[in-house]
């Protein structure tokens, strides 16, 4: 089967910085791979570049087996590539409903191109339901600005907008950083029905535990490279652990003579 994405020997560096060097990364149909590594490892670095905010200094990449450049976030989108960075990115001043479309509103008379007026009833309907969907049941509206909501709240707001736009690949960064438990358990869940619904997700996170729940396969970077991965199957929290600090933390202790 082709792979949703394919990274291959992608280099970058700022300044003096080597972030990358050389990694390769794939994720296949349908997949959930967790990306891990110690801080400075290039995960962010890699993400950037799937997602368009920085464009690679060597290497090639290809989405559904086409070599493509992905020069912009809109490049990305348009390929089918969601991100959802550690700030969620999304507009704050701005309505749930206007976030949940952000660029690509419903609109009256589209034949009008740039100047078409956005059709703000069927924007608020989609976005009822949607908020319907993620379970977000406090009295909301699409109206709601971002700002009023909770962390958790914001971060389904911004998967919901990628489930709706069908993504092929979901790229989550970090998504439960800063989130409490019960917000933790839905973005887990998130996870969980988009793999279901066939999407594919690249999940960045420290978090053993929600590899173990959530992941299909696993891939370790050090210092700008890719340096191991394997299937989450069977794997244990000690595996895991010891494939991030590359030592074998399940090898037994001799007992004293
Ligand atoms: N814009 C930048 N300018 C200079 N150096 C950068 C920049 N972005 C990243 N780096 C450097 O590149 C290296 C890789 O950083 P990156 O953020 O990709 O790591 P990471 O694995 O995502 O780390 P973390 O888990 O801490 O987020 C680090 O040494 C970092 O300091």
């Amino acid at each position: 089967m082709t792979d949703v994405l394919s990274l291959s020997d992608i280099h970058k560096c700022f300044g003096n910085v080597v972030a990358l060097k050389g990694a390769d990364l794939s994720v296949g149909e349908g997949e959930v791979v967790a990306l891990l590594g110690d801080n400075g490892a290039g995960k962010s670095t890699l993400i950037k570049i799937v997602s368009g905010v920085i464009e690679p200094d060597r290497g090639s990449i290809a989405v559904n087996g086409s070599p493509v450049r992905i020069r912009s976030a809109r490049d990305a989108m348009a390929l089918g590539i969601e991100t959802i960075h550690q700030d969620t990115s999304l507009a704050p001043h701005l309505s749930i409903g206007r976030n949940l479309f952000l660029g690509r509103e419903p609109v009256r008379l589209p034949w009008l191109g740039p100047l078409a007026p956005i059709d703000f009833g069927q924007l608020r309907d989609a976005a009822a339901s949607l908020l319907r969907r993620v379970g977000i049941t406090k009295s909301l509206t699409a109206q709601t600005p971002v700002n009023a909501l909770s962390g958790g709240e914001r971060q389904s707001i911004a998967i919901s907008r990628a489930m709706q736009f069908a993504a092929r690949l979901i790229i989550l960064d970090e998504p439960t950083n800063n989130l409490g438990v019960e917000e933790t358990r839905g973005v887990l869940r998130f996870v969980g029905e988009m793999k279901a619904q066939g999407h594919s997700v690249l999940l960045i996170t420290h978090n053993v535990h929600h590899v173990l729940q959530v992941a299909d396969r696993l891939v370790v970077m050090r210092r700008g490279e890719v340096v191991a991965q394997q299937a989450v199957a069977g794997a244990g929290v000690l595996d895991i652990e010891g494939l991030i600090m590359g030592v074998d933390l399940t090898a037994e202790e001799p007992a004293l003579a």
